[in-house]
């Protein structure tokens, strides 16, 4: 990356933080000593060559990127004046003008990766703030290719929607293969075959889907052409209102994103 950038992450002792600061490493978007972390409570302490602060000033003093990634709730007391610096928000919820106003700087990206970011295999999307050029745009796609895919989006309430469908994204799979592994269990399978099954049957799916690169729809049509068990299990499972589950699940989340940033 451009060899000057400093990067810091408030809340990197966080999940997500910690989650980003890796992946910050990994890719060598920054050298170590070019990424700060802020810490409220302890100390981060798989980060060892990372300059840490509790002082979240310092951070973005000594810093030209500064990542937000506290809990939304702790965010309106976070006082830290980025002066026209760069500032990309993780957190869910809070919108573009909020963060302008509160952090003093015009330069605002809002994006929202998800907890694949652990693995590298996160789904962020973005948006900007009139004041982010194309330099910036490029510095934060760099950030974001760290630690997976991103896209940038033109509405902000886009954001709100996916941070229901790709933010919170990687807990619906592990709920469906939750209840696949009760049923399975219930049934009377020993708990260590049913966890191996459902969880290769999940990591399988991810990776045809991968390999397919087409809509979802179409795999499930496949299935349902073939006229066998899966056809038979996915139309019973629409029956019991599946497709509908799901959109009540994602409207819940893109509420709850609206309201956390009804925050003071
Ligand atoms: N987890 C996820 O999958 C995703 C999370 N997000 C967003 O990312 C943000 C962080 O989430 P997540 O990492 O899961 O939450 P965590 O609670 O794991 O991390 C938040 C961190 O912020 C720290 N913190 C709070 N206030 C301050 C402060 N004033 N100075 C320094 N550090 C502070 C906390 O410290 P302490 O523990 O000491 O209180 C904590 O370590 C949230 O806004 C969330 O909406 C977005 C997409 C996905
Ligand atoms: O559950 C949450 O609030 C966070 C934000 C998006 C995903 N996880």
């Amino acid at each position: 990356m451009q060899d000057s950038i400093r990067i810091g992450v408030i809340g990197g002792g966080g999940w997500l933080g910690k989650a980003l600061a890796s992946a910050i490493l990994n890719k060598d978007v920054v050298e170590h000593e070019a990424l700060t972390l802020s810490y409220r409570h302890e100390r981060p302490a798989s980060f060892p060559n990372v300059p840490c602060t509790q002082d979240n000033q310092e951070l973005a003093d000594r810093s030209d990127v500064i990542i937000v990634s506290v809990r939304p709730a702790d965010w309106p007391s976070l006082l830290v004046d980025a002066h026209g610096k760069l500032v990309i928000s993780v957190m869910a919820g809070i919108r573009l003008h909020q963060l302008a106003a509160h952090h003093q700087t015009s330069r605002v990206v809002r994006a929202i990766p998800n907890a694949a970011a652990e693995v590298g295999r996160s789904y962020t999307p973005w948006i900007a703030s009139g004041g982010v050029d194309e330099t910036d745009r490029s510095i934060a796609r760099r950030i974001f290719h760290a630690f997976g895919v991103e896209d940038e989006v033109i509405g902000e309430s886009d954001i709100d929607y996916l941070t229901g469908l790709s933010g919170s994204g990687p807990a619906f799979p592990a709920l469906f293969a939750a209840a696949m592994m009760k049923d399975a269990v219930d049934h009377g399978l020993p708990i260590d075959i049913a966890r191996r099954a459902v969880n290769t049957v999940l990591i399988g799916s991810g990776a045809l889907l991968e390999h397919r690169d087409e809509c979802p729809n179409n795999v499930v049509n496949s299935f349902l052409n073939y006229r066998g068990t899966t056809a038979a299990a996915i139309e019973a499972m629409r029956a019991f209102g599946l497709e509908s589950a799901v959109s009540e699940g994602l409207s819940a989340a893109s509420k709850k994103s609206v309201s956390m940033g009804d925050v003071s």
